[in-house]
């Protein structure tokens, strides 16, 4: 049998949170040579930041918040793509990536390609891409198992951060990402510069080569992030550096390991400057040109295990004063500081 297959080619782009994922995912879109490209981006927390982070934000991406992929939302995954078909006639693409949230477990959502016929027909996986973080990445397989299911199922793996990493711990992790899946290239990639022709050419899978739909990838762990929750905070008023960074230290010195990410955009003194923490790691902060949108002000999601509202919100107190005493001097109806949980 002959001939091209006309359906659009998918790649879903998984990674533990903090990795590096939308590093990379920035990187594809400025490189842009495979594109153009629809985005899905599917985020833990009900306020999605990866948007206004991506770098370019157009009618082509669509964010998927407030769970799981795997889980909470995953019914919604065909219904966005065959949407997104619909409307290709009027922003075309030839490609469609998706971000996967950092917690989701990737087999159950490579299912639907093969069992819904309304995606088969139209969409085909041609790779996995898992993100893992050389500083972090060891010590995540060793404690969750969504971990080892990212890596096992892909097709190529990116190691991000071996430039802050040691390179003994690099050359263990490589090791342990071969004994857990023997057939995915590696390569170590600094800042999400990657070369799209690597990561996007399709995978020859060995015949030795797991299955990836087989049952046991495919099945849903249920629960598998029960323990886990995302914050979210918003300030009206703008924050000063150093009082975020006295809230961060406060937060990590309180509750350590419980902390798995941090991201946010902040309105620091006027400025709009991007905030990124990995378990105790806050990464150099990034100063934006400008605002991705209308709404000036800082956005904070902390996602952490087994905490409350309450020992977040304690840990931010600082900044709630600190806002309120500069919305008391400039305008009283701003600068309230406010703590959800939505996990
Ligand atoms: N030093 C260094 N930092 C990196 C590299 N890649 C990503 N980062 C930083 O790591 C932080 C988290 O990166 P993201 O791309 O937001 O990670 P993510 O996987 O999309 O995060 P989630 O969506 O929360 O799971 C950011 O501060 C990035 O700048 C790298 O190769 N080296």
């Amino acid at each position: 049998m002959t001939g091209v297959d006309p359906r659009l080619p998918v790649t879903l782009l998984t990674g533990f949170l903090g990795s590096g994922k939308t590093t990379l995912l920035s990187g594809l879109l400025r490189e842009n040579a495979s594109g153009p490209f629809a985005i899905v981006i599917n985020e833990f927390g009900e306020v999605a930041l990866d948007q206004d982070l991506v770098g370019r934000v157009d009618g082509q991406v669509t964010v998927m918040s407030g769970g799981c992929l795997c889980c909470a939302i995953g019914g919604d995954l065909a219904a966005t793509l065959l949407d997104l078909h619909k409307r290709r006639a009027a922003q075309p693409f030839a490609r469609v990536v998706i971000e996967t949230s950092g917690l989701a477990d990737p087999g159950p959502l490579l299912a639907p390609f093969a069992e819904d016929i309304r995606l088969a027909r139209l969409f085909r996986v041609d790779g996995v891409v898992a993100v893992v973080d050389a500083l972090q990445g060891l010590r995540e397989l060793g404690r969750r198992r969504v971990c080892i299911k990212q890596v096992a199922l892909a097709d190529r793996i990116v190691l991000s951060k071996s430039d802050i990493a040691a390179p003994l711990a690099v050359s263990r992790l490589r090791d342990r990402l071969t004994e857990i899946n023997p057939f995915a290239p590696q390569l170590i990639v600094s800042h999400g510069v990657v070369d799209s022709g690597w990561l996007l050419q399709p995978p020859v899978r060995p015949a030795a080569a797991p299955a990836r739909q087989c049952a046991d990838n495919a099945r849903h762990e249920p629960g598998h992030a029960d323990d886990i929750a995302a914050f979210c905070l918003t300030f009206d008023a703008p924050l000063r550096w150093d009082s975020f960074v006295e809230a961060w230290t406060r937060l990590t010195d309180a509750h350590g390991d419980a902390i798995l990410r941090l991201k946010g955009l902040l309105d620091i003194e006027g400025h709009p400057v991007a905030v990124h923490g990995v378990r105790r790691l806050l990464h150099p902060p990034e100063t934006l040109a400008q605002w991705p949108d209308a709404a000036h002000g800082s956005r904070l999601v902390v996602i952490a295990e087994d905490l409350t509202d309450a020992d977040v919100r304690a840990c931010f107190s600082g900044l709630d004063d600190f806002a309120e005493t500069r919305a008391s001097s400039t305008d009283a109806a701003r600068g309230v500081g406010q703590v959800r949980c939505i996990g």
